[in-house]
C-alpha cells in the first residue's frame, strides 16, 4: 500500500508530537513567555521563510503540470509573508540582518538537499512543513495578545485548506513511487519533524544568556 501523509502521522506519533508541541508553544499561550525568546524566533524564522521560498521555487520546479497552479498560490503568499516578517520585527525595533543559527541553518541546508530528491520527497517534506506550523499554533488554544495573530495567520481555514491541498498533492505523488522512494519521503518527514523540535528548542533557550 502507498504512503500517505495520513499514514506517515499514524506511524510517527511521537516524532509528529514533538515537533508541534513545545515549551515555547505553551508560554506564548500561558504569557510566560519572555520577549527574548520570542525574538529570536522571528528573526530566525525569517531567515528560514526566505530559504523555504527558494524551496518552494524549485518543488515548482519539479511539479507535474497539475501541482503548478497550487504552488504558485503558496509561492505568492510568501511575497506577502516575507513583508509581514519584516513588519513584525521593524514593530520589535529587531535587525533583521544577522546571522542564522546552527540550527536554523541546518534547516535550511536540509531544504536545498531536497532538489537533489524525487518530486514525491519534495511534496512530502513541504506538506510537513506547513502542517507542524498550522497545527502548532493550533494545538495549545486560542493565543493571548501579542501572540493572536501569530496563530491566526497559520490556523485560519484558508491556510488549512492550502496545507490539506499540499497533502494531496503529496499523496498523488506517492502513490506512483517506488518503495525506495517512498522511504526517502518517510525520511524527510521524520528530519522534518526532528528540525522542527529543534528549532523550538533553539529559539527557546538561544535567549536564556540575554534574559
Ligand atoms: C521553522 C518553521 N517551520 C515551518 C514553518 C511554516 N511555514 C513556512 S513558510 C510559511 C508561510 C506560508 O507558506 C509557513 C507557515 C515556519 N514558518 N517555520
Amino acid at each position: 500500500m502507498a504512503l500517505t501523509c495520513q499514514s506517515l502521522l499514524q506511524a510517527h506519533p511521537t516524532a509528529w508530537h514533538s515537533a508541534t508541541t513545545h515549551p515555547f508553544l505553551t508560554g506564548c499561550q500561558s504569557g510566560t513567555l519572555h520577549p527574548a525568546q520570542f525574538n529570536t524566533w522571528l528573526v530566525q524564522d525569517f531567515l528560514f521563510v526566505k530559504d523555504f521560498t527558494r524551496m518552494v521555487g524549485r518543488v515548482l520546479g519539479a511539479a507535474p503540470d497539475d501541482h503548478i497552479d497550487g504552488l504558485l498560490a503558496g509561492l505568492g503568499a510568501l511575497k506577502d509573508e516575507l513583508l509581514w516578517f519584516e513588519a513584525k520585527a521593524a514593530e520589535r525595533s529587531l535587525d533583521l540582518s544577522t546571522s542564522p543559527q546552527p540550527t536554523c541553518q541546518r534547516y535550511c541546508e536540509f531544504m536545498t538537499g531536497l532538489a537533489q530528491q524525487p518530486y514525491a520527497v519534495q511534496a512530502t517534506a513541504l506538506w510537513a512543513i506547513e502542517y507542524a506550523y498550522n497545527q502548532g499554533w493550533q494545538l495549545p488554544g486560542p493565543m493571548p495578545e501579542p501572540y493572536t495573530e501569530f496563530a491566526d495567520r497559520w490556523g485560519n481555514p484558508g491556510f488549512t485548506d492550502y496545507v490539506h491541498l499540499l497533502a494531496a498533492q503529496a499523496d498523488a505523488a506517492l502513490a506512483t513511487a517506488s518503495s525506495e522512494v517512498q522511504a526517502q519521503a518517510e525520511a524527510a518527514f521524520l528530519q522534518v519533524a526532528d528540525l522542527e523540535a529543534a528549532f523550538w528548542q533553539m529559539a527557546f533557550t538561544a535567549a536564556e544568556a540575554v534574559q
